[in-house]
């Protein structure tokens, strides 16, 4: 590691992130280094890492280099990698505004969960076409604060369980993973959202993210849970031939999603950077070992 790494840090609805400018990929982002870095009270705090690298530097983004410039090398708090993260691809293309790389209106991040188109309007937010849902078969129960729900699968790239509650305060404590029946049925983990309605299409949610524990927010956890309750609510828009909005308040904000009848889900909100600084090297080494 070099003595001193750059950084900034930014939020979408309070999904935090440490942002790391390295186009070349020369950084060695090993899970310690990550988890170090997201630490809230030793490190600089965040929910997760957006590792900003050139596609053409990235082993897992080369096949996308000549359609998306830069690639989102998303990383979960706990170091884990994930395949998509919804606030973090608008705080990403925030940060290449900021840099200069690209100005308001259209541009194109690669993700793990593919490439996506982006939207940087003028009021500063920031639309992202998130790409289809699958819906994978299978019922799952999800028990939290001494309640069993039913949970709907979704996959937005990255897979979510959705549990519509009676009350938000029955998500109970979320920093731990809640647990499921079968309890073979996320072998590779699972974001868990807790739903109430607050009006006709307008809900609130809680989240327990993968890797990460309770977050203020998570952009592809809000797009599962207007999936799931279009369907609930009888207005898929395959079905109906119409779009479905749908305003969902967080913890940190609200996010406003919009599946139209060919399945493709745009999300906006807002996107913030807040600081930019250096990492001293010293200390990462020293918090390593
Ligand atoms: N906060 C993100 C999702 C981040 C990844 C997730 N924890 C996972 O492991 O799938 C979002 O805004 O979508």
């Amino acid at each position: 590691m070099s003595t001193r790494i750059a950084f900034l840090k930014g939020h979408g609805t309070e999904n935090d992130f440490v942002i790391l400018p390295d186009p070349e990929n020369a950084l060695d982002l090993t899970p310690p280094v990550v988890a170090a870095l997201c630490d809230r009270r030793a490190g600089i705090g965040g929910d997760g890492v957006l590792h900003v690298v050139r596609s053409a530097a990235h082993p897992e983004a080369k096949g996308m280099a000549a359609e998306a410039e830069w690639f989102m090398d998303y990383r979960n708090s706990d170091g884990s990698v994930a395949e998509m993260c919804g606030n973090g691809v608008r705080v990403f293309a925030r940060y290449l505004q900021r840099a200069g790389y690209v100005s308001e209106g259209d541009l194109v991040i690669g993700t793990r969960g593919g490439v996506k188109t982006i939207h940087i309007a003028k009021n500063g937010d920031i639309t992202v076409g998130m790409g289809r849902a699958r819906l994978p078969e299978g019922d799952v129960t999800v028990s939290v604060g001494g309640h069993d729900w039913p949970a709907r699968n979704v996959n937005m790239g990255n897979p979510h369980a959705v549990a519509f509650v009676d009350d938000l305060a029955h998500a109970g404590d979320l920093l731990a993973p809640p647990p499921f029946s079968p309890t073979t049925a996320y072998p590779e983990g699972v974001n868990v959202e807790f739903v109430v309605d607050r009006g006709p299409r307008h809900l609130a949610m809680r989240v327990h993210e993968r890797g990460s524990g309770e977050t203020r927010s998570c952009g592809t956890g809000a797009c599962a849970v207007a999936v799931a309750a279009a369907r609930r609510d009888a207005a898929d828009p395959a079905v109906t031939g119409t779009p479905a909005t749908y305003t969902v308040d967080l913890p940190g904000g609200r996010l406003v999603i919009t599946e139209q009848p060919d399945g493709e889900i745009e999300m906006t909100g807002p996107a913030v950077i807040v600081a930019e600084g250096e990492i001293d090297g010293a200390w990462l080494q020293e918090a390593l070992r």
